[in-house]
């Protein structure tokens, strides 16, 4: 079976991708199926510095093509943050809960209508025999005022998409593919899929 490489340490992207990816047959991997800790420091200030970042330190250690996903939450009421720093929002220690109870304190006093906010994707392709190139998405909802639902990760649970009528979380992993950020930036890249995994001579 065809395979790619998801340089991303996120077990939830990681289930997205493979949603993502079943339609074509294709076997996603991620950093943990291989041996070793790869973590790449995020020192970039945007989604493309950072998906970039990713991508080709991941590809030049392991000699590969593999794709990056550097990803976060976007809020009007709070001038764009967590933006690139979603997911150390509420410390360096990851902790998507503790990241929701503060995105909901301070969005306490702040009105529905004036929640309105944006998912954004930004995936980076890189590896040998490939120039560099960048695919983005997004997806707009409102901040939620509690959590509602179990599926995915990260914001999900207080993502609200008016047209479904349910949070993120609600959706089930085939519904989020659809509409979501990281299904609109992979569908840009669908077209060059065949090209990176010819590409890939090991
Ligand atoms: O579909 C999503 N549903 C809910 N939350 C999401 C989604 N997509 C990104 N997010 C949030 C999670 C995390 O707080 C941040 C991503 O941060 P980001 O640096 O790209 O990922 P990460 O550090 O968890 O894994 P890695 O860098 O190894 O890919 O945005
Ligand atoms: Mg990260």
């Amino acid at each position: 079976m065809k395979e790619v490489l998801i340089a991303t340490n996120n077990k939830g992207k990681a289930k997205d991708f493979e949603a993502l990816f079943k339609p074509f047959g294709v076997q996603v991997l991620t950093l943990n199926d291989i041996e070793g800790n790869i973590d790449v420091e995020e020192t970039g200030t945007t989604f493309e510095e950072n998906a970039i970042l990713k991508a080709e330190t991941v590809a030049n250690l392991l000699g590969k093509i593999v794709i990056a996903d550097d990803s976060g939450l976007e809020i009007d009421a709070l001038d764009g943050a967590p933006g690139v720093y979603s997911a150390r929002y509420a410390g360096l220690e990851k902790n998507d809960d503790a990241n929701i109870d503060k995105v909901l304190g301070e969005l306490a006093k702040t009105p529905e209508e004036a929640r309105t906010a944006r998912f954004r994707c930004v995936l980076a392709v890189a590896g040998p025999g490939i120039a560099t190139e960048t695919f983005s998405g997004s997806c707009e909802g409102i901040i939620h005022s509690q959590r509602q639902g179990t599926n995915g990760f990260g914001y999900d649970p207080i993502f609200y998409l008016p047209e479904q009528k349910r949070t993120m979380a609600e959706l089930s992993p085939e519904e989020k593919s659809a509409i979501s950020h990281r299904g609109a930036a992979l569908s840009k890249l669908k077209s060059k899929l065949p090209q990176y995994m010819e590409g890939d001579q090991k």
